[in-house]
């Protein structure tokens, strides 16, 4: 039986270039964000299994024994290289109340807990006796990788606990992490439970909520990217809703509609993501302002085959708009659609600048933050090394 109380987290990632196109198999430059999820693991009453998703408005409780029948049904053969199968969803589905096809963040999120808890536990150990809560820093749904993030998460936790990874954290450390493999198990399984959320994910959102920092995707090819400057970056939430799967069958639509239009598009945003490694990569640690009117093209240039493809909105066309009066360049970030856009801010972008760009798009009813790009991947936390922010939040039962 699980004893301890632990904490673990994993980054939310902001998609430089390649969002879309790394589905079908292009190039992804994918950075990991200063925003987190965090999920609460604790010791349950034995024979209850319960999850608290704040988030998303979800609060479930299960005996493990109805939980143990149902995987005996749908999970004999579960294991990280195989995707969930529909039989599979569609027994969960009818085991948790939830309709088919719905696509609602608390049906989603639920289904994926139950997928990964099962299968999970079907192949390294018994349905754990613990109580989960995931609280997250991310927007839900806003292109900034939430569901990885809470895939990625779930996936640390419930293999530590069925004993399929260690846990590292020694008494009196704040933080650890888990050895190469250990991620790559982490990585695998966190994948499935994109697949539960988004249908047909690239895996570079997991990738990036597992090994931090700055990464090239392609195919399943992690590659860390050997150097990155220090980029400022300004991160704007439209907040119109979006939902990634949807936006994902968009594209793949409109592909199979017109391919000899559309596949060049998506050599060219290749192409873009391509060559901008090389520029981040030939760049200085500390930029100059001469160092980024390409980047700014390739901003430009990206998010008009973004709109081609289909995954624009109004609304990120007004953030391009407000931000180019403000001489600075804007792309959507994620899947689109609404969501996410992120500016550059050169270094001589002058604060008062910065300030006034801010105050025109909150005028639009955006929200509006600059991050640091770069964050450590999945990680375990001490209680005492946490902020009274995230304890307060977790704090909730
Ligand atoms: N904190 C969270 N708790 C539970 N589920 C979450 C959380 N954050 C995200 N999710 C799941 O991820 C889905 C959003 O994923 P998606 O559409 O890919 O957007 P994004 O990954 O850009 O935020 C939600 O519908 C929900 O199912
Ligand atoms: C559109 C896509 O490239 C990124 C989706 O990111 P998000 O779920 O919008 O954070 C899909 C994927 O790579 O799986
Ligand atoms: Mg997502």
């Amino acid at each position: 039986m699980w004893a301890r109380e632990l904490v673990m987290s994993a980054p939310g990632k902001v998609i430089l270039h390649g969002e879309h196109a790394v589905v079908l198999g292009k190039v992804a430059l994918a950075v990991a964000l200063d925003l987190r999820t965090f999920l609460r693991l604790r010791p349950g009453a034995e024979g209850r299994l319960s999850v608290s998703l704040p988030g998303v408005g979800v609060r479930r409780s299960w005996d493990t024994p109805e939980l143990r029948a149902l995987r005996g049904r749908i999970a004999a053969d579960c294991d990280e290289s195989k995707p969930p199968s529909l039989e599979q969803l569609d027994a969960l589905r009818e085991f948790a109340g939830i309709a088919a096809g719905a696509s609602a963040p608390e049906s989603l999120a639920t289904l994926a807990f139950l997928y990964m808890c099962l299968a999970i536990s079907a192949k390294y150990g018994d349905v754990p006796s613990v109580d989960i809560l995931v609280w997250s820093e991310l927007p839900t749904g806003a292109g900034l990788g939430s569901s990885a993030a809470y895939a990625v998460c779930l996936a640390a936790a419930l293999l530590m606990v069925c004993g399929a990874i260690s846990c590292p954290l020694q008494e009196g450390e704040s933080t650890a992490r888990w050895t190469e493999e250990e991620l790559t198990l982490i990585n695998s399984w966190a994948f499935r439970g994109e697949q539960v959320i988004h249908g047909n994910p690239s895996g570079v959102d997991n990738a990036v909520g597992t090994w931090g920092g700055a990464l090239r995707y392609q195919a399943g090819k992690i590659t860390p990217l050997k150097r990155v400057p220090t980029l400022r970056i300004l991160l704007t939430n439209t907040k119109v809703p979006r939902s990634t799967k949807v936006l994902v069958a968009g594209v793949k639509e409109k592909i199979l509609k017109f391919p000899a239009i559309m596949n060049p598009v998506l050599d060219s945003i290749d192409a873009i993501s391509q060559e901008c490694q090389s520029v981040l990569e030939a760049m200085p640690a500390n930029p100059s302002p001469e160092h980024y009117p390409v980047l700014e093209e390739f901003f430009d240039i990206n998010q008009h085959h973004l709109n081609v493809l289909g995954v624009g909105h109004p609304s990120l066309d007004r953030l391009c708009q407000v931000t180019a009066s403000h001489s600075l360049h804007s792309k959507l970030t994620g899947a689109g659609g609404g969501g996410c856009g992120i500016t550059l801010l050169p270094p001589d972008t002058s604060p008062p600048a910065v300030e006034a760009a801010k105050q025109d798009l909150c005028a639009c009813g955006f929200e509006c933050w600059e991050t640091k790009i770069g964050a450590p991947g999945v990680t375990l936390h001490s209680c005492c090394s946490l902020s009274a922010r995230v304890l307060h939040a977790l704090a909730q039962s």
